[in-house]
């Protein structure tokens, strides 16, 4: 079986006296951009901080395509590409220079330093700032620098720690479209706690609540974490509510004007959807409407937040 890109084993980490994260373990094997969501303070940027080898672990392991980051990291650190929450930048130099530097720390030949610099500008689309000084760019262009910093050595692992922190809408927008496509040749681990942003660019989500993990799946799979506990109705010629309450499975119903009605149910989804349909045409009770409420992933992330592993 092919090694993971990254495997983090019983990761855990304390600050003095207080333990930051607790147990973590998950594995990455496949590409795609993975989104590690936790409210603030959850323990994100010590994981990725640890990830990337520069905080070391009070307990546990990280490999890095099966190379161990506590024992072997110079050899670790060569497949990954790292952003930290404020990104690195000498903001005197302009951005070639600082890539040359970033090149050259990332010990990439002399003979092939030049192209490395341009590949990683032109994939950042930041080309015709080369001779710019850092500190004269927005603060969107200053990011796709630190991103370019980040994969001029090519890595199979790029980890950006909150990559649109502090940046307008349609700097956020550029800076996800960036990240998506260079998902497109290797492993994005970004760091966030702003749903849309993982809706809007990750496939993957690992949580971090509280310092432990609570939550490793797919987007999707994260969304349908609470399954439905409502159903949304329009009743053109609805009974009394005593009679709705009356369907088998129904265990509250609520008004919501009009011909429109929540009804809460205990059994499964499916089943009393059934019912409400079947006894609505047996009724007459003329239903144009019917739907499940999905909690939203605000709600998903709340409950996510409290749970304890
Ligand atoms: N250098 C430090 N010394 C002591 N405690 C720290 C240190 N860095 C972080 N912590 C604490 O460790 C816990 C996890 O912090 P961390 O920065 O990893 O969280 P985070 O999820 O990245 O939060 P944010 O989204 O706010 O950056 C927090 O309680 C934080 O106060």
């Amino acid at each position: 079986m092919e090694e993971p890109i990254l495997k983090v084993e019983n990761l855990s980490h304390r600050y003095s006296v207080q333990w930051a994260i607790r147990d973590i373990n998950f594995e990455i094997t496949r590409n795609g951009v993975y989104g590690l969501l936790g409210s603030n303070g959850a323990g994100k940027s010590t994981t990725m901080n640890i990830i990337c080898g520069v905080l070391k672990q009070t307990e546990g392991n990280v490999f890095i395509k099966g190379v161990n980051m506590r024992e072997n990291p110079v050899e670790a650190k060569r497949h990954i590409g790292f952003l930290p929450q404020k990104p690195p930048l000498h903001t005197d130099l302009t951005v070639e220079e600082y890539l040359l530097y970033s090149a050259r720390l990332r010990q990439i030949s002399r003979a092939e330093e030049d192209k490395a610099v341009t590949e990683a500008l032109e994939r950042c689309g930041i080309g015709h700032f080369r001779k710019r000084v850092i500190r004269n760019l927005s603060g969107g262009y200053q990011q796709r620098v630190g991103i370019a910093q980040a994969i001029i050595h090519r890595p199979d692992f790029v980890v950006l720690d909150e990559p649109t922190n502090g940046l307008d809408p349609n700097q956020i927008l550029e800076i996800r479209h960036l990240i998506k496509e260079i998902a497109e040749d290797c492993t994005v681990i970004l760091s966030t706690h702003i749903l849309s942003e993982i809706q809007a660019t990750c496939s993957y989500i690992r949580m971090i609540g509280q310092g432990t993990l609570v939550f490793s799946g797919t987007v999707d799979e994260f969304d349908n974490y609470i399954s439905p506990s409502t159903v949304f109705v329009t009743l053109v010629e609805a009974p009394p509510i005593e009679e709705l309450q009356q369907i088998p499975g129904v265990v509250g119903v609520e008004e919501l004007g009009g011909p429109n009605y929540r009804l809460r149910f205990s059994d499964l989804p499916q089943e009393v959807i059934e019912k409400v349909v079947k006894t609505s045409v047996v009724k007459d009770w003329r239903l144009t409407e019917i739907r499940m409420e999905k909690t939203s992933l605000d709600d998903v992330f709340a409950e996510l937040s409290k749970k304890k592993n």
